[in-house]
């Protein structure tokens, strides 16, 4: 799937929502950010990369992903509101942060930064970084895709269902 074939995805399940929801034309960005810093939390909650005082594993590999793609869902919706679906995108990278917290903290840091700038450039570092965090978590970007369609259609249903 290219990036382009991602975005568009997204925005029907976008457009479906704010149609559903009465929604059209309203400004979502402070709200999606928000989404996007808890989805953020919740992955952090399931890798339990800080609980230095428990000793249970983390989840299981594919509800680490189902929390990963939700993140994916945020930034995607944020860079279509701000009209950055048409760029070009470099998400491939050999890096990958040893340091899970680190990459954590690194994010909410991003996250903010392109709150305030609202800059096509802060938003790609941002899609890069979320994806490298993924490759640190062992994901690959094809894995990533997979997952993202999966639940891109548990979200289109839970909207038909009146979730
Ligand atoms: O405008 C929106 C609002 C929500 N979601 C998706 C992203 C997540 O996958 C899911 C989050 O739903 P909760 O399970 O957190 O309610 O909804 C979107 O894609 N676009």
């Amino acid at each position: 799937m290219t990036i382009q074939e991602w975005f568009a995805m997204q925005y029907e399940l976008d457009q479906y929502i704010e149609k559903e929801h009465g929604l059209q034309g309203e400004d979502l960005f402070e709200k999606k950010i928000l989404a996007l810093l808890v989805e953020v939390g919740e992955l952090a909650n399931e890798t339990r990369c800080f609980k230095f005082w428990s000793k249970k594993p983390p989840s299981a590999h594919e509800d680490i992903l189902e929390e990963f793609v939700d993140g994916v869902h945020f930034i995607l919706s944020l860079g279509l509101d701000l009209g950055f679906s048409d760029r070009e995108y470099s998400l491939v990278s050999q890096e990958a942060n040893e340091d899970l917290d680190r990459s954590f903290l690194k994010i909410y840091r991003l996250v903010n930064d392109f709150r305030q700038s609202k800059d096509a450039g802060d938003f790609e570092e941002l899609f890069r970084q979320y994806i490298i965090l993924g490759q640190t978590l062992g994901f690959t970007l094809d894995e990533v895709q997979e997952a993202y369609k999966k639940k891109n259609e548990v979200n289109f249903k839970r909207q038909q269902n009146g979730y």
